[in-house]
């Protein structure tokens, strides 16, 4: 049978060097390519058919920071299969990035400049703002509105018999110290990116948890260091073509410098190719390039606990039922969301 597959943020970056691999590794999938802009959308479908005039691949409108979206979007998926295969939890925003120059300059001069080229730790910080669903933005986007995806999708993801995967792009940005279990959205903080991504690593393990008898579960992966969109929001693309050359150079030591959306997608096919039941739920599967440009996948212990990985997963589902309750009203009458706006103004 024809395995299903969908992709958020399929348009552009990592998430469109996958689809590309995907359908390299299995022609006859039925590729989701789920995007918040159609245009770009369309034109990530032209681009892929290029090279697959005969692949299967439709479109699907999917804002995942806009709960009334994913709520849509979930409806159209479950009109159109009865089982999905894979999910990747793909989209991600940065939005506002600043690299702290003086922290930079501290850190290439230091025994942990390794260490922080591949994490950014302490480079990093970014200004969020609260969505018209009222929550912040990075978290609804990187973490929430793929988690309320995940709960819609239940039916088709969990079907007797079958197993279906989730596979998250985290980061190695992740850090236990940027999350707060009492503030699950970084409201408080100037590194959003970092505690997401980290919300989505014990989101992971606590679906695992409650997922894995219904035949569903749950991987994170890191990409690396890619050029894509994101990173051109961090420094302009035309001085990252100038530092390439220092780019290769320092992935000579550290393998994370995966650089292009191609490798970056490496554990994400990977982990398409492996049997579910035998991944490690505590693990991050990375993405690496060593210096010759060989491309390897490498399982590495997760800093997180089932203690805060289950109080997050219980503070996900109170939101959870907490919007619900809102997008109902708002059904039932449109002014609700009007006065909710003019209250958050
Ligand atoms: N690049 C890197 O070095 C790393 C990236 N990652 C992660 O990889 C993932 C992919 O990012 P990357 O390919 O680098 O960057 P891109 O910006 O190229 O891709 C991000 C994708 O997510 C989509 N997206 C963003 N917001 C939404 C939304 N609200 N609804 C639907 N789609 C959305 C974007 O769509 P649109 O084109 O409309 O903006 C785009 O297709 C992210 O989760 C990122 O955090 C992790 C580690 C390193
Ligand atoms: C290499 C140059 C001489 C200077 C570049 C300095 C920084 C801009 C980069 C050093 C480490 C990078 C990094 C990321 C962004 C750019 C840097 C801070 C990420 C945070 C991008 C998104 C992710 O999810 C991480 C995996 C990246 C980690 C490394």
């Amino acid at each position: 049978m024809k395995k299903a597959v969908l992709v958020t943020g399929a348009n552009s970056g990592i998430g469109l060097a996958l689809c590309e691999r995907l359908l390299c590794q299995d022609a006859e999938i039925q590729l989701c390519l789920a995007c918040r802009n159609m245009q770009r959308a369309e034109a990530a479908r032209t681009a892929l058919l290029v090279s697959h005039s005969d692949a299967h691949i439709t479109l699907l409108h999917l804002d995942v920071g806009s709960v009334s979206s994913v709520l849509k979007a979930a409806q159209e998926v479950k009109m159109r299969y009865n089982r999905l295969d894979s999910l990747y939890l793909n989209a991600g925003i940065m939005p506002n990035p600043q690299v702290d120059i003086k922290a930079l300059l501290k850190g290439l001069f230091s025994s942990k400049v390794i260490h922080m080229f591949a994490t950014a730790e302490g480079l990093l910080t970014q200004h969020d703002h609260v969505n018209s669903d009222g929550l912040q933005e990075v978290f609804a986007t990187n973490l929430f509105g793929h988690f309320l995806l995940v709960r819609e999708l239940e039916p088709v993801l969990c079907q007797p018999g079958h197993t279906s995967r989730l596979i998250w792009t985290s980061s190695s940005n992740a850090r236990r110290t940027t999350f707060s279990l009492s503030d699950i959205q970084h409201q408080k903080g100037a590194e959003p990116y970092s505690s997401s991504k980290y919300a989505s690593d014990l989101l992971s393990l606590a679906l695992n948890r409650h997922y894995n008898d219904q035949g569903l579960y749950s991987s994170v992966v890191c990409p690396g260091l890619v050029m894509t969109n994101l990173t051109y929001g961090i420094l302009p693309s035309f001085f990252w073509t100038l530092i390439m050359p220092v780019m290769w150079l320092i992935r000579v030591f550290t393998n994370t410098f995966t650089l292009t959306p191609y490798n970056g997608a490496e554990a994400l096919i990977w982990l398409f190719l492996q049997n579910p039941e035998s991944l490690d739920p505590r693990a991050k599967y990375h993405s690496l390039t060593s210096g010759f440009g060989n491309n390897y996948t490498q399982p590495r212990k997760m800093d997180i606990d089932e203690d805060m990985s289950e109080a997050l997963y219980e503070q996900l589902l109170e939101l959870e039922s907490k919007v619900r309750k809102k997008v109902k009203k708002e059904e039932e009458d449109p002014r609700v969301h009007e006065q909710y706006l003019h209250q958050t103004e």
